[in-house]
């Protein structure tokens, strides 16, 4: 069964499409993180996925339900910068925000004290919020999009803003609610993504680059490199490695040459001869692979 399906979703502003064509299928009970570059239209995209805005054409459909206003009963979304009344006590807040949701005051102060202990602050409950910390304040947002028992739990970038301690903080409690929710979080940090999410989106530009479980796109990614170094000029022999056969392209990196290969026997054999026969002053000569990481880099500084 699908939690949600988006096909072909568009976002314009100002005559340029922010999110050009998106489609996507969601099962319950995952945790996906949709990974991309500032700009990439995460925001845009989850806002569209929460009802928050409508898109331009395409559709989004939860469920099976196809009407925007019913969507947003079964969503929790946070913001990439939650706003709090900073005067109010945590505890006040999540119940101003369970009243807002048409709980009763006692269930919404019932539901205030489950939230406060399940994302870790219960003690806090009654401090002001403007006395919390970064990591405190994320985790106070998390509770507030959960106090309508959402199905489907969407994150805007929940950890970028925060301090080594209050990543860890709230990642720790993400992966701890992947147990009582299915998750999309946004991140531009792929680390984040692999720690606590078996799979992946990846956005760029608007448009879905790549989507899959981590682990298939690691091995989509993984191709072999050899890196070696000479004495003096690389451009020149860049162009003539870039002849043999089993050479996929080649990259100046930090005066290293940076040679991709979809044979590593044979381009280690044609290289070495090479380096033989023109006598090349070799200095060094390691073998690598390439990873998720460089992808998303190599996307990244496009
Ligand atoms: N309301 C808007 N009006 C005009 N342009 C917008 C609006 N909202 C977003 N954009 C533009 O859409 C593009 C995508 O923005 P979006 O915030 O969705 O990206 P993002 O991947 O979430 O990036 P970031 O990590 O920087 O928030 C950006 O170029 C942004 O300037």
């Amino acid at each position: 069964m699908t939690m949600i399906s988006v096909n072909e979703l568009h976002k314009r502003y100002d005559g340029k499409y922010v999110v050009n064509g998106i489609s996507l299928q969601l099962q319950p009970g995952k945790c996906v993180a949709l990974l991309g570059p500032n700009g990439a239209g995460k925001t845009t995209t989850l806002r569209m996925l929460s009802g928050l805005i409508r898109p331009t054409s395409g559709s989004i459909q939860f469920d099976g339900l196809s009407d925007t206003k019913d969507i947003r009963h079964h969503i929790g979304y946070l913001p990439q910068y939650p706003a709090f009344h900073n005067w109010m006590t945590g505890r006040e807040f999540l119940v101003y925000v369970g009243q807002l949701a048409k709980l009763s005051k006692s269930e919404a102060s019932k539901r205030a004290n489950e939230l406060l202990s399940l994302v870790g602050i219960f003690d806090a409950g009654d401090q002001r919020v403007k006395k919390y910390s970064g990591g405190m304040r994320q985790r106070l947002g998390i509770a507030q999009a959960l106090i309508h028992n959402p199905k489907l739990l969407l994150l805007d970038e929940p950890v970028s803003a925060l301090d080594p301690i209050g990543r860890r903080e709230v990642l720790t409690l993400m992966d701890s609610l992947k147990e009582h929710t299915t998750l999309l979080f946004s991140t531009h940090i792929l680390n984040d993504a692999e720690e606590i999410c078996d799979e992946l989106f990846v956005m760029h530009q608007g448009k879905m680059l790549e989507s899959g479980s981590i682990n298939d796109l690691r091995n989509k990614h993984r191709l072999d490199k050899i890196i070696i170094k000479f004495e003096g000029e690389l451009d020149q022999h860049k162009t003539i490695i870039e002849q043999l056969n089993p050479v996929k392209r080649v990259e100046i990196v930090k005066e290293h040459l940076e040679i991709y290969v979809d044979d590593l026997p044979r381009g280690r054999t044609e290289i070495l001869n090479l380096i033989q026969e023109k006598s090349w002053p070799l200095t060094k000569f390691e073998f690598a692979q390439t990873t998720l990481e460089d992808m998303f880099m190599r996307m990244v500084n496009k």
